[in-house]
Parts: structure tokens; C-alpha cells; sequence
């Protein structure tokens, strides 16, 4: 492995009691790279994210994650990935502002409060900054979750769709967002169904298929969520 791959995996077979979900995948990732995981409900997307974050354990294959075996009690990893996958939780007596400092805090992020004001506004949450979770629209809390996500320190960004219950402005801006963090030398992997994030963000495409996994460009992964 290339001593600046991110994220290697070689024949690696996910799912459920001995029962794999989809063929097995290859896949690497290097600073500067988005791999987009598409397919239809149920191939296997959100399955792939948690076993390669070591979330969930592999039925089969090898997984190198910033150079080491994917374990999320790993101190290193946890200073070095940020990921919005489906089971994020909320503080239900913390603001939104708070939510952002606690993770800002907890990261070390110099200058906490300033970034944390800019992303508010990045992420369209200024007037809802005092806001509690339980007053917030599913939309807002998804982009709470999101700008959680971009407040801290990361080498590699996992988002599990992230375009959820996001509106086309936010969907737009976070596409460009997600083009920042690549051109800046970060890493991103992303299962979308959106053909968006996916030709404007991905540098390469999975595709995650009952018949097996095929590797596409942009401009062909896009064209492949329209025939899910
Ligand atoms: N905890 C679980 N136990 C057993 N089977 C599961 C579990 N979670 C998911 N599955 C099954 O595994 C398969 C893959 O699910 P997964 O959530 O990874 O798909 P996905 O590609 O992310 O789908 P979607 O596009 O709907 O989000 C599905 O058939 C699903 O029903």
C-alpha cells in the first residue's frame, strides 16, 4: 500500500450472518480523492461504510484504514476521520451552537467560537443557533450533523447520504463543499443517490449491484443512479 493511500480494501465482503450483501469490493482512496458508493436500496452502501470504518465486522477481505485495521476505539482514527452515518444522536438540552463547540472543543479546533460562527453560516444554521434539537426540522438537524462533520480536524470524511432531507441550495453548496475538501488534500467517501454530489464531487465511482461491483468514471456513475 502506497504510504499516502487513505483507505485500501481489497476483496471485501460485507453483510449479515455469514450472508454477504453484494459481491465483494476494491476499492483505494488517497489524499485529494472522492469515491462515490452508489447502487440501489439495499445493495449494501450503508453495510460497506460501517465494515470499512470498523464499525462492523467483515465477512471476508482486508481493510487498511490510514494505515492500520479499521478500530473505532482507535484514538489516531478518531482524530483523523469525521463521518455523518444514519445513527447520529443529538443532546437534547444542547443548542445548536453547543453542539458545534462540544465537537470543536473536544478536536482542539483553535479559534472554536469563529469557526464555528462561519460554519453557521455555511450551513444556513445562524437564526436556529439557539435553537434545541427537538426544534429544528429534519432538514436543520441533517445539516447540524453535516457542519459537526466539517467543524473538526479530519484526513478522511465518510458521509453516508448526505444529501437526505436536504433542500437543492444545501444539496449545491454542499456538493461545492465537498469539492473544497478534495481540492485541499482530503480524502471523501460518500454513497449518494444523488447524480449531483456524484459527478461533481467523485473521482471515481462504485457501483454496488446484485451481479457484482463495477468501478466507473463521474459522467458514468451519475448516469447510473438515473437507472436504479
Ligand atoms: N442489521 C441488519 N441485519 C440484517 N440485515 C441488514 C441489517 N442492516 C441492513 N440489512 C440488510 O442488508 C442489505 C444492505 O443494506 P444497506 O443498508 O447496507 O443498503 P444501502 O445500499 O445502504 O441501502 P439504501 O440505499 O436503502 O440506504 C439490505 O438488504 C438490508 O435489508
Amino acid at each position: 500500500m502506497p504510504e499516502e493511500t487513505v483507505l485500501s480494501v481489497r476483496a471485501l465482503s460485507v453483510g449479515y450472518d455469514d450472508e454477504p450483501v453484494c459481491a465483494p469490493i476494491d476499492l483505494d482512496l488517497t489524499p485529494g480523492e472522492a469515491v462515490a458508493v452508489i447502487g440501489a436500496n439495499g445493495t449494501g452502501k450503508s453495510t460497506f461504510l460501517r465494515t470499512v470504518l470498523g464499525l462492523q465486522e467483515p465477512l471476508a477481505g482486508r481493510t487498511r484504514l490510514l494505515g492500520a485495521e479499521p478500530d473505532p476505539r482507535d484514538g489516531d482514527l478518531r482524530a483523523s476521520v469525521a463521518s455523518v452515518l444514519g445513527d447520529d444522536a443529538f443532546f437534547p438540552s444542547l443548542t445548536v451552537t453547543e453542539h458545534l463547540l462540544l465537537t470543536a472543543l473536544g478536536h482542539r479546533v483553535p479559534d472554536a467560537r469563529d469557526v464555528v460562527t462561519d460554519l453557521l453560516e455555511e450551513f444556513g444554521l445562524t437564526d436556529r443557533a439557539d435553537a434545541l434539537p427537538a426544534a429544528l426540522s429534519s432538514g436543520q438537524r441533517r445539516r447540524v450533523l453535516l457542519a459537526a462533520a466539517f467543524v473538526r480536524p479530519r484526513s478522511l470524511l465518510v458521509l453516508d447520504e448526505p444529501e437526505q432531507r436536504l433542500d437543492a441550495g444545501m444539496r449545491n453548496r454542499l456538493a461545492e463543499l465537498l469539492v473544497e475538501e478534495r481540492e485541499d488534500g482530503g480524502a471523501v467517501l460518500v454513497a449518494s443517490h444523488d447524480p449531483v454530489v456524484v459527478e461533481r464531487v467523485a473521482t471515481s465511482v462504485v457501483l454496488l449491484h446484485d451481479d457484482g461491483v463495477r468501478t466507473l468514471d463521474p459522467a458514468a456513475g451519475a448516469a447510473a443512479i438515473a437507472a436504479l
